[in-house]
């Protein structure tokens, strides 16, 4: 039987975006396949939270070009993206202090479908959406927190939520920016767990210092330094790259 090739997800080639002039993505070419978690990682001004712009419609590039399964989105607004099915979550999002977990998921799924704000009309509907609501917050872990308002929920636990109501886009492609920042080792090690669990039948592009987090979860990583790619493979291989060594090695001379 002939192994099946998995598709390319998310391509780039040459992908390059200058700040007047400077670069900070250069003639970029990621390849992440279907169904994969890919890292990118590089020191501090490297490029990723761009590049994660570039790849969400945030930034139209300078020049180069951006496929999601072999549709082309080059320059294409986020919302034009996001129905190609990425979505993203951020560094930091702001989530409604005084509002509940489920209604936090409730919006997000309000906002997502067609039915919108009209799921009371139906009973059946209104079912549905109560269900998906419950597997949403049971899947991040939140299902016992759901009626609190957000505010009293500690820091891992509001990411947590913002985890969920990126899921409840249903995305093929997930991309997470930074999503152990802040967290104590605790929180750190039930994300990973949480992230694996919702990689299951995705393709997730994640973006994170924490080397822990990266040799944990992803299944390739990409380096990058001054906003072109140094090094690209496997956490193992990539982390014994004598160019990424230096590349750290020499961050950490000058910090
Ligand atoms: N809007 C902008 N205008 C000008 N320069 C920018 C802009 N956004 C980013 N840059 C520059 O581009 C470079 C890459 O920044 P970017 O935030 O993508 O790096 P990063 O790898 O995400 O860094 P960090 O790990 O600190 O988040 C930096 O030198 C930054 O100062």
């Amino acid at each position: 039987m002939r192994a099946m090739t998995p598709r390319v997800a998310v391509r780039t080639r040459g992908l390059t975006k200058e700040f007047r002039g400077f670069r900070a993505v250069d003639a970029v070419d990621l390849e992440v396949s279907e169904g994969s978690v890919h890292a990118l990682v590089g020191p501090n001004g490297a490029g990723k939270t761009t590049l994660f712009n570039l790849l969400t419609g945030f930034l139209p590039p300078t020049s180069g070009s951006i496929t999601v399964f072999d549709e082309d989105v080059t320059g294409r607004p986020p919302e034009r993206v996001a129905r190609r099915g990425v979505a993203r979550s951020f560094q930091i999002t702001s989530l409604f202090e005084t509002l509940t977990s489920r209604e936090h998921v409730e919006l997000a799924l309000a906002g997502r479908t067609r039915e919108g704000f009209r799921f009371w009309r139906s009973e059946k509907l209104l079912a549905r959406r109560r269900t998906r609501v419950d597997e949403l917050l049971d899947q991040v872990g939140l299902a016992a927190l759901a009626d609190k308002p957000v505010g009293l929920l500690a820091y891992g636990r509001k990411r947590a939520l913002e985890l969920s109501l990126v899921l409840a886009l249903e995305p093929r492609v997930m991309l997470l920016d930074e999503p152990t920042a802040g967290m104590g080792t605790e929180d750190v090690d039930r994300t990973i767990e949480l992230v694996r669990r919702i990689a299951t039948g995705r393709t997730v592009v994640f973006v994170d210092h924490n080397m822990h987090v990266v040799g944990s979860l992803a299944d390739r990583v990409t380096v990058l330094q001054q906003g072109r790619v140094l090094a690209e493979g496997g956490y193992d291989e990539v982390r014994a790259d004598v160019r990424v060594i230096t590349a750290y090695l020499g961050r950490a001379e000058h910090a």
